[in-house]
Formats: C-alpha cells, sequence, structure tokens
C-alpha cells in the first residue's frame, strides 16, 4: 500500500542551498524512494518571484514521489501541519563576516518562526536548522516553542561530520563509505572539534583505528583539524556562496538517519540539547555523537575522552554559552 505523503517545510527555499535541497527531497533523498512528500517552501516577500520560479521548476521535473507544492511567504501557511522542518531561511554570512555580526539578524527570525511552528506544524514535527548561528538558532526555536518536544531541535553538524569523513578518505586513498565514527563536538563555528579517536577503516578484513593508519599525530592534530574547521570559509572563498550542494546533502543525511536509522555500529553527529553528557553544561545546543532507532537520536555514552580532547570540547561548549547570552542581549 502507497505511504501517506509527508510533509516537509523548507524555509530560506528560494536560496542556495533551498534550490539544492528541495530537489534532493522530492527524489527520496531525504526520506527513502518509496516515501511520497509534499513540500512546503517559504521565503521573504523580495524572493518571491524566485520562489515561484521554484515551485515551477518542481513541477517541470515530473518527480514521482512529488504529491504537492506549497510556495508562501507566509509563514503559517508554510508551518501548517509539517511533520519535518528544514529551517535554512535566514540571513547569510558573507565574505569576511563574522558569525557573531550575523547573530542579531537570525535570532529574531528564528523567535517569530518558532512560535509559528508551534502553533501550526505537527505535535510531532521534527526540526532542523540549517542557517547559521546553527546551534543558537536552533536553542532560540527551542526556548520560544516550549510546546514542541527539546527531542525534536537539532542543528546541523552533519556536514562538517561528513568533511571529516572526507578528508581522511583523502589521505588514506579510502573510499569514504568505508571511514566511520568520526565525531563533530560542539558548535558549528571554527571552534568545532572534529575527533579521529575513535573513528575506523573498513579495510576489507578488519575495522583500523583511523590513528594509527594515517601514523601522523600532528596532522591529526593541527591541519585536519583546522581544515574542516575552515571549510566553510574556504568555500564561501572560493564560490563567493556558502556549501550550498554539501549542505544540502548533509541535511538529507542527517534526517533521513534521524527518521530511518543510523545502520549499526555507525554514529553520526547532530546538534542536539545537551543531557550534561560528558560535561557539556546543560541549556546549549552541542554537537554529540549519536544513534538513531525508531525515529529517536540517542547520545553515544562512554566514550573515553582524552586531554587534548577535553580541553576542545569545552571550548567549544563556552563558545556556545557566550553565543547564548549574545543571543539574548539581541533580543531585548
Ligand atoms: N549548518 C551548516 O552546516 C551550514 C549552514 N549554512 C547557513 O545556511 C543558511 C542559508 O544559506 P544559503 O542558502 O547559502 O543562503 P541564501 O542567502 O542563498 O538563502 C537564504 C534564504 O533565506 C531567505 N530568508 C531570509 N529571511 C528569511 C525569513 N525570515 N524567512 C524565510 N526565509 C528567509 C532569503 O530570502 C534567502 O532566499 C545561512 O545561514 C548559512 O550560513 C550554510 C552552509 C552550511
Ligand atoms: O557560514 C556559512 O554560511 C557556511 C557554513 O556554515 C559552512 O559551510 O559550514
Amino acid at each position: 500500500m502507497a505511504k501517506d505523503p509527508v510533509r516537509v517545510l523548507v524555509t530560506g527555499a528560494a536560496g542556495q542551498i533551498g534550490y539544492a535541497l528541495v530537489p534532493m527531497i522530492a527524489r527520496g533523498a531525504m526520506l527513502g524512494p518509496d516515501q511520497p512528500v509534499i513540500i512546503h517552501m517559504l521565503d521573504i516577500e523580495p524572493a518571491a518571484e524566485a520562489l515561484k520560479g521554484v515551485k515551477m521548476e518542481l513541477i517541470d521535473a515530473a518527480f514521482p514521489l512529488l504529491k504537492g507544492v506549497v510556495a508562501t511567504t507566509d509563514v503559517v501557511e508554510a508551518c501548517k501541519g509539517v511533520d519535518i522542518a528544514v529551517m535554512v531561511g535566514g540571513f547569510r554570512r558573507k565574505e569576511g563576516m563574522e558569525r557573531k555580526d550575523v547573530m542579531s539578524k537570525n535570532v529574531s527570525i528564528y523567535k517569530a518562526q518558532a512560535s509559528a511552528l508551534e502553533q501550526h506544524a505537527a505535535p510531532d514535527c521534527k526540526v532542523l536548522v540549517v542557517a547559521n548561528p546553527a546551534n543558537t538558532n536552533a536553542l532560540i526555536l527551542k526556548e520560544f516553542a516550549p510546546s514542541i518536544p527539546e527531542k525534536n531541535i537539532t542543528c546541523l553538524t552533519r556536514l562538517d561530520h561528513n568533511r571529516a569523513l572526507g578528508q581522511i578518505s583523502e589521505k588514506l586513498s579510502v573510499h569514504v563509505s568505508d571511514v566511520k565514527n568520526v565525531i563533530i563536538w560542539g558548535n558549528h563555528s571554527s571552534t568545532q572539534y572534529p575527533d579521529v579517536n575513535h573513528a575506523t577503516v573498513n579495510t576489507g578484513n578488519a575495522l583500523k583505528p583511523v590513528r594509527e593508519l594515517v601514523g601522523d599525530d600532528h596532522w591529526l592534530n593541527a591541519d585536519f583539524i583546522t581544515t574542516v574547521q575552515q571549510r566553510g570559509a574556504a568555500i564561501i572563498k572560493a564560490r563567493k556562496l556558502s556549501s550550498a550542494l554539501s549542505a544540502a546533502s548533509s541535511a538529507c543525511d542527517h534526517v533521513r538517519d534521524w527518521v530511518l536509522g543510523t545502520p549499526k555500529g555507525t554514529w553520526v553527529s547532530m546538534g542536539v540539547y545537551s543531557d550534561g553528557s560528558y560535561g557539556i553544561p546543560p541549556g546549549i545546543i552541542y554537537s554529540f555523537p549519536v544513534t538513531c532507532e525508531k525515529e529517536e537520536w540517542s547520545i553515544v555514552q562512554g566514550l573515553k575522552i582524552d586531554e587534548f580532547s577535553r580541553k576542545k570540547m569545552d571550548a567549544t561548549a563556552k563558545e556556545l554559552v557566550e553565543e547564548k547570552s549574545l543571543a539574548y542581549s539581541c533580543l531585548n
């Protein structure tokens, strides 16, 4: 029997990431090849014509799974009955801008959209915040939508996770799908900590630790980390636009694993509300290693944390605590 369609909201749908993301959703990359979807697209008035164009293209692509398209500048209409909300809309960082510069513009957007989602989305709506500052936008959304379960509000660090897998795969000349269990700890910012201490490579007959195969702690503790931390900025510098293709693809990975589950023995990174695991302060949205089953994520517990990692995990937590107070000061 055919499944009922799932309603997926994409905000900022006329933007760079939105344009890459909606066809991926319509092709089944987010929810699977047998899951029909109705795509809701929200943007603001100045982008209304462009949004219309995206809707026309979605129709023209004749996607078999696409059962409807809502394209609107009305946030209430956009949020009505949505099961999944991918929040990409916001003010984008331009070359040379610090993430903090975009904070005040974005937290007020997320405060307003929190109320719309709370009142009009499906009660169990799952939310993925992509727009920067992603962790803090997600936190503001959580705080101003208290009736949405906190476990349903997440932010995207899967792109950073995938970037880390990509760097290891390039370094070792192995296929990226043979590398697993890297971790992104903390903020989707340049303080994030990409950690390979538990990562492995499938060599065909064994799972070998990445650290052992790379055999170059200096590279792993320095260049590897900064390359992943700075990758977004490097792409903005090269394209004069943010990473749209890889962000859209990673957003699909995030939601797919959340809804359909992570493969056995594999974890992924997601920005989630901290419960105090690994000594990270509660009250912030922090990226942890998680496994997903039955549409719920759980933080992987019991990983050994060395002193080097501890410092980096605490530094990125500190930045998030500071961002939280900055966000609140912008709202006052
Ligand atoms: N978490 C992550 O891994 C990544 C996050 N990003 C962030 O994603 C966001 C989107 O990036 P792009 O698509 O490249 O930017 P973009 O500027 O091309 O698109 C943003 C869209 O949001 C719309 N928008 C602005 N205010 C809105 C509102 N109140 N409601 C609905 N839509 C609104 C704009 O009109 C525009 O169409 C940015 O904040 C960017 O920094 C980008 C790459 C990776
Ligand atoms: O700052 C941006 O817009 C880009 C970004 O987050 C990334 O590519 O990771």
